[in-house]
């Protein structure tokens, strides 16, 4: 397997060269365009990796998945989803025009960026410190990895700039989508984008859920099957913002990208997938990574479809 992820990234390096790195988180612009990594986890406990997988990045609209389990985990999927919607979107992902227009006047999903800071706000916690906090635990704890912190630079970063996710957030203030303090729930929505990870931490998570909510390497089961049959659900359909549908068409599984250039999968019963190639495409998901899981999906016949 290590020989065939090999092949596959040395096959893809020149699509690298055809994207961009995410400029408009500032410090976003510092990534390397030519990283391209993948790891992979099976629900039987074996990992393979080939190029840049032990290289962290920032998961971004990944942490959409974690936020999203949380928020389900705390309160259930009728309040959740009478908050946010579940419906996919041929928007741009911090679209902001459907939240005054669309009836019922709610995001249309947790994977674009006004539905996750949407469930962000539903995670428990006395404040926005002891949310993030959750939030860096349980990520801890389905990566296996007790190392995973915020990068700070990337979280400063988002939060000088971030002036377009604060307009969604007053405007679901406004409309009664958010309570409590909007500050509050931003920095915690910058902090948990700002979350640094590998291919292989991310590969991990991708296991769990392809696992139906048990952690492959100790059996520990972190999420009911339910919450985590939703969330594949919700990644499958909307994890790629307004292309997830060339995604299920192209390779068939759950997957959730971000800006950072990473891209998780879980394909069920199987493994969880953890690519990583920050130069974008016009939609903002990695260019490379993209065409990694093309190939993979195509040698393994992963697709579930
Ligand atoms: N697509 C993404 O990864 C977006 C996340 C990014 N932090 C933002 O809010 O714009």
């Amino acid at each position: 397997m290590n020989k065939l992820l090999e092949t596959i990234i040395e096959n893809n390096r020149e699509w690298t060269q055809k994207g961009k790195v995410a400029t408009y988180i500032p410090e976003l612009s510092k990534a390397n365009p030519n990283h391209l990594g993948i790891a992979v986890y099976t629900i039987d406990n074996e990992e393979f990796c080939a190029g840049d997988c032990n290289v962290k990045f920032t998961i971004q609209s990944i942490s959409k998945v974690i936020a999203l389990m949380l928020a389900l985990l705390d309160n259930g999927k009728e309040i959740v989803f009478s908050k946010v919607d579940m419906e996919p979107t041929a928007d741009t992902f911090n679209s902001i025009s459907s939240l005054e227009t669309r009836n019922p006047n709610k995001p249309l999903n947790p994977m674009i960026n006004s539905g996750a800071i949407v469930t962000s706000s539903l995670i428990n916690g006395k404040n926005g410190s002891e949310v993030i906090e959750r939030l860096l635990k349980f990520t801890r704890k389905i990566t296996n990895n007790p190392d995973i912190d915020i990068n700070y630079n990337v979280y400063k970063s988002e939060k000088e700039t971030g002036h377009r996710n604060r307009a969604l957030a007053y405007y679901m203030k406004s409309i009664g989508i958010i309570e409590g303090d909007v500050e509050e729930v931003l920095d915690v929505y910058f902090k948990q984008c700002s979350i640094e990870a590998t291919c292989k931490d991310i590969a991990k998570i991708g296991a769990m859920l392809a696992n139906d909510g048990i952690l492959p390497w100790n059996g520990e089961r972190v999420i009911p099957r339910q919450v985590a049959r939703i969330v594949k659900t919700i990644m499958l359909t909307c994890g790629m913002y307004d292309a997830s549908g060339e995604f299920a068409v192209k390779i068939g599984v759950p997957g959730k990208s971000g800006v950072g250039g990473g891209i998780l999968v879980a394909v069920p019963s199987r493994m969880g997938i953890g690519v990583f190639g920050p130069a974008l495409d016009s939609k903002g998901n990695s260019i490379a990574g993209w065409k990694v899981l093309e190939d993979i999906s195509k040698e393994l016949d992963l697709s579930i479809l």
